[in-house]
């Protein structure tokens, strides 16, 4: 019989598929722009849709923004910012069917109301909301003016000194990214997921949080949520702590035969690190938090791109089956190895197009360092969050065409796999710019392995009558899990014929 089962179980199949097949990261191919894809910029006055003047009328209140705050922002930023940033009326109908936490979505209608640059007051901050892919670019690539900020300060309390939140050069000069997390029903299967995304949740609260309470530690000891959420650091960053218990177990053994030289040439400086650390005690603390920005960000972001990557293919059978030929044809039944990824192009697209309408994670935050000026001559002043909303600018129809369809053909096969760089920040799913996720060719090798070997053995269909709603965690996923029915799937012979249950 063919049995249901959750799509976030496959961040499990993606950590343990690439341990056998995946080598060294790589370009799979040269750098040019997408053939298909038209932009429009906000520098272009003309094209752009500020539909609504700052004098708009505020009718009610929001947790994101009660009109007394939205009104007491209009009278503050008077004179003091460039007018010709609107200020959005957040209304309470706007966001009171998201109070999961999934405020990506209310920020996309903003953007159709008010247009691709936008000032929000969220709580007791106010931030200046992109989804123009020149603006991104320019806060994006000039990391030091603009700096991690409001991600740094909610985050500190799981992160710690972790390069993934820490200000500054802490790789090598370079920069750093939020990475993500998520998940629902692994948590079934794992306690320290349950902590991450318990820990995330709470990163996320305090983002939007009125007062950040969080600050006085007193109120941190007896107040439900942080107790929560204290509970859940302690529980990840014990689990951290055995890991590097173990993996320092196994350099002291085995590292005498690590040659320090070749090592000290070739070796990524976080694994350097953390090599030296286990041998040196350098600082285990600083260790414990470097390697939990990693696992942090690199294990639920690949989970939730294959878990939207396989609903958007159940709602297409002929993409679905175009990538179970393209399998067949690239793999001819045997599992995929590091030379077959490049010839699972259509499948790479799928995947490209998936990471376009469902971005992990879907907002990004910085705060700029200095007084600036963005493109389309927008003033900000020091000190002013920025909410780079990557999923508006992936589904803005400004920017793409058929925004909200999945087309994996959009992104030409034969081309670049697209990046921040070939499409002019218009696709930035692993942001950009100095602090750009460092995992992204690995994330990438792993979700199309996993998926390669997901859709060669199994077929899959969505149950029926699903309420499949987002929230958000870091990354987007559902709220109430995505059920799918599967079966054996015999990759030979023909696809059509193949399917039994399991
Ligand atoms: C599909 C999977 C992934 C997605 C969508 C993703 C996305 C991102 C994004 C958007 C950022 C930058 C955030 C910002 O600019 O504020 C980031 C940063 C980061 N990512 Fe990923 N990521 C993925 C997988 C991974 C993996 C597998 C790893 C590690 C093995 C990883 C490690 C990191 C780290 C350490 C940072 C912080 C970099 C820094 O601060 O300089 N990510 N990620």
């Amino acid at each position: 019989m063919p049995s249901s089962f959750s799509l976030s179980s496959f961040s499990l199949l993606s950590n343990l598929t690439h341990h056998h097949y995946l080598h060294k990261p790589t370009t799979l191919h040269p750098t040019n722009p997408p053939h298909s894809l038209s932009i429009k910029s906000s520098i272009d006055k003309s094209s752009t849709t500020n539909k609504k003047s700052n004098d708009d009328n505020i009718k009610s209140s929001s947790w994101v923004s009660p009109d007394w705050l939205t009104s007491l922002t209009r009278s503050l930023t008077i004179g003091q910012y460039d007018s010709n940033i609107p200020i959005a009326s957040a209304k309470l109908e706007d966001v009171s069917d998201l109070l999961g936490g999934a405020l990506f979505l209310p920020l996309f209608k903003w953007m159709n109301d008010y247009g691709p640059i936008y000032r929000l007051a969220a709580g007791p901050r106010n931030f200046v909301v992109v989804s123009d892919p020149a603006i991104a670019k320019h806060v994006l690539r000039n990391y030091g003016k603009y700096a991690k900020g409001l991600v740094a300060e909610v985050s500190e309390f799981l992160f710690g000194s972790g390069f993934a939140i820490a200000e500054g050069s802490a790789l090598d000069g370079e920069a750093q990214g939020c990475g993500s997390i998520s998940p629902q029903e692994v948590l079934v299967y794992s306690p320290v997921i349950n902590a991450v995304y318990t820990a995330l949740k709470e990163a996320e609260a305090r983002s939007t949080d009125l007062l950040p309470y969080w600050k006085i530690k007193a109120l941190c000891k007896i107040i439900p949520r942080q107790i929560k959420a204290e509970k859940a650091v302690k529980l990840i960053r014990r689990n951290v702590e055995e890991l590097i218990t173990k993996c320092k177990e196994i350099v002291e053994t085995e590292g005498e035969r690590i040659n320090e030289e070749e090592y000290l040439n070739e070796t990524d400086p976080s694994i350097l690190r953390f090599l030296l650390a286990s041998r040196e005690e350098v600082s285990s603390l600083q260790l414990r938090d470097d390697l939990l920005s990693m696992l942090v960000a690199g294990h639920e972001t690949t989970g939730s791109v294959l878990t939207w990557t396989l609903y958007l293919l159940s709602k297409d059978p002929s993409s679905l089956i175009k990538a179970q030929e393209e399998i067949d044809t690239v793999l001819q039944g045997r599992p995929p190895g590091y030379e077959d990824v490049k010839n699972l192009k259509f499948l790479t697209r799928c995947i490209n197009e998936s990471m376009r309408l469902y971005p992990h994670p879907p907002v990004l935050i910085r705060r700029a360092q200095v007084a600036d000026v963005l493109p389309g001559n927008y003033k900000v002043n020091a000190g002013q969050d920025i909410m780079i909303s990557v999923y508006n600018i992936h589904r803005s129809p400004q920017v793409w065409e058929r925004a909200e369809e999945f087309v994996p053909e959009r992104f030409d096969l034969e081309g670049p796999v697209p990046n921040e760089t070939n499409t002019d920040f218009r696709f930035i799913p692993f942001s950009g710019g100095p602090r750009k996720c460092v995992g992204d060719q690995f994330a990438l090798l792993e979700a199309i392995v996993a998926l390669a070997i997901f859709l060669q053995h199994m077929n899959f269909e969505l149950v029926p009558d699903q309420n499949i709603s987002m929230t958000t965690g870091a990354t987007i996923h559902t709220t109430n899990g995505l059920y799918m029915k599967v079966s054996q799937r015999h990759s030979k012979p023909a696809f059509a014929s193949t399917s039994s249950s399991s």
